[in-house]
């Protein structure tokens, strides 16, 4: 089977304001007129949301709430999301499980309820930098891909995104080989859950993906696209990550 049609996507955080609706014009300009061999996404703060759609980009959420609406202040839904237009959300992001004490079992209901709503869900998965220096990089990423996939995903309606914690916002990457390996065992993940269909289900790559070290990652086997923070941040860096799959 031929890999997957890659994804790019860019996870703005907690980063932006009205004024960003330029950049994500100027990011359209840059795919319209010089092409994308990937699908291409950008997940702004839930606020910008409605600014950022229908100027030719993908958008998505960061997060949403495993309920589809009720007392949960502060908290969006998977339905909120999809009723502003949005196909995915991340979920279990590292930053999430750290500071919200997300758990897979969270994860996966949030999954669900993404899924639920018609959104395909990325589901993030990584080791901390003491599970990496113990060893337990490949225990952690299973026991965090088994459990935080709902019973009822397919493999069109899920993705992968292995963000090794400590390659978050530090300028470290994990060596090519690295990131091979831990590929190659959520691959072999998937293939247990999905049968065939796993060969379609995109992993990405994230963690300080920029567009000098993008060539390298991208082409490392079973990495499907980079979930991309700081450098998705300005439409001409996100664009150089882009134009790896042309
Ligand atoms: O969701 C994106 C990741 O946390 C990667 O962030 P980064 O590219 O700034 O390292």
């Amino acid at each position: 089977m031929t890999a997957p049609k890659a994804l790019v996507a860019g996870n703005w955080k907690m980063n932006g304001l009205t004024s960003s609706v330029g950049e994500i014009e100027k990011l359209a300009r840059l795919v319209a007129e010089k092409g994308a061999g990937c699908d291409v996404l950008i997940c702004p703060p839930a606020t910008l949301i409605s600014n950022l759609s229908g100027k030719g980009i993908d958008i998505g959420g960061q997060d949403c709430h495993m309920a589809v609406s009720g007392a949960h202040t502060g908290d969006i839904s998977a339905a909120m999301l999809k009723d502003l237009g949005c196909n995915y959300v991340i979920v279990g992001h590292s930053e999430r499980r750290a500071d919200h004490g997300e758990t897979n079992d969270v994860v996966k209901a949030k999954a669900l309820a993404a899924q639920d709503q018609g959104l395909t869900a990325i589901i993030c998965v990584g080791e901390t930098d003491a599970e990496r220096e113990d060893g337990s990089t490949l225990d952690v990423v299973t026991s965090q891909v088994r459990g935080s996939i709902p019973e009822t995903a397919m493999a069109d309606n899920t993705v992968i995104a292995y963000e090794p914690v400590w390659a978050i916002g530090t300028g470290k990457t994990p060596t090519a080989d690295d990131v091979a390996d831990v590929h190659a065992v959520i691959r072999n993940l998937l293939m247990d859950r999905f049968g065939d269909a796993g060969e379609k289900v995109r992993i990405q790559y994230g963690g300080s993906v920029k567009a000098s070290n993008a060539a390298e990652l991208m082409s490392v086997p079973n990495v499907n696209g980079a979930l991309v923070g700081g450098a998705s941040l300005k439409a001409e860096d996100f664009y150089g990550i882009i134009a790896t799959y042309q």
